[in-house]
């Protein structure tokens, strides 16, 4: 039997909802910083603290919209989370600039699956990164979208994707308790990334969280 995926729980907004999530059962924990959109963004020194306190082995993600490596590491220090999750795309050169100067953080590149060409996207950044998240973000609108968008993109493509790189692959994007099996299904991937659906009226509702896991389990 197939290992079910790990679940990374995002828009943690306090220490209340982060230990919500690792007692519903996540693996890992999104800490969105400033965007140029989005539902989920948090101060800084909240995401320091919520990092501090969360116990080994949780993953503790930083979400960044930097791209250069000299803010992404002041960024980094500044919150002490153990991952990065880059949310918009950088040069191969902060990639190197980044192992460099944080070692034994993991870096988790964003690719927005906005069609086939995000192939080719993905395989370019698997190759200086520990992880892909495969979300439903658009760079390319006049104010980014970067990620919490409630939305499903094409899963056929995120296949294709999860088959042409080595390394370990998160998906995200309008994930709830009603798509899941489907999801895990088409993509298989390592692990899973929600924010919208466990949430009701913008705050971490226990019991979808539950519904949601259960519905993994089945
Ligand atoms: O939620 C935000 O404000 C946000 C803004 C910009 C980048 C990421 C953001 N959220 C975190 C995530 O990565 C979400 O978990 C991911 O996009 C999936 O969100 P959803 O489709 O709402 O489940």
């Amino acid at each position: 039997m197939k290992a079910k995926p790990r679940v990374k729980i995002c828009c943690i907004a306090s220490l209340e909802e982060a230990q919500a999530a690792i007692s519903a059962g996540a693996s890992a924990l999104g800490l969105v910083s400033a965007m140029p959109s989005g539902p989920g963004v948090i101060e800084e020194d909240v995401i320091a603290e919520i990092a501090r306190r969360v116990p080994p082995p949780i993953g503790t993600f930083l979400l960044t919209s930097e791209t250069s490596a000299e803010a992404i590491i002041a960024q980094q220090r500044r919150c002490g989370t153990n991952t990065l999750q880059l949310c918009d795309y950088v040069d191969a050169s902060v990639y190197r600039e980044l192992r460099r100067e944080l070692p034994g953080i993991a870096l988790v590149q964003v690719i927005h699956v906005t069609g086939p060409e995000s192939i080719e996207v993905a395989r370019a950044a698997a190759e200086h990164v520990h992880a892909l998240l495969l979300d439903s973000g658009d760079t390319t609108l006049p104010v980014k979208l970067l990620g919490g968008t409630g939305r499903v993109h094409d899963w056929t493509v995120s296949r294709k994707i999860r088959e042409s790189v080595k390394v370990p692959l998160f998906l995200a994007g309008g994930l709830k308790a009603d798509n899941v099996a489907e999801a895990v299904a088409a993509v298989e991937p390592f692990g899973l990334d929600l924010c919208s659906s466990v949430r009701t009226q913008g705050q971490l509702d226990v019991i979808k969280l539950e519904i949601f896991f259960a519905a993994l389990a089945s």
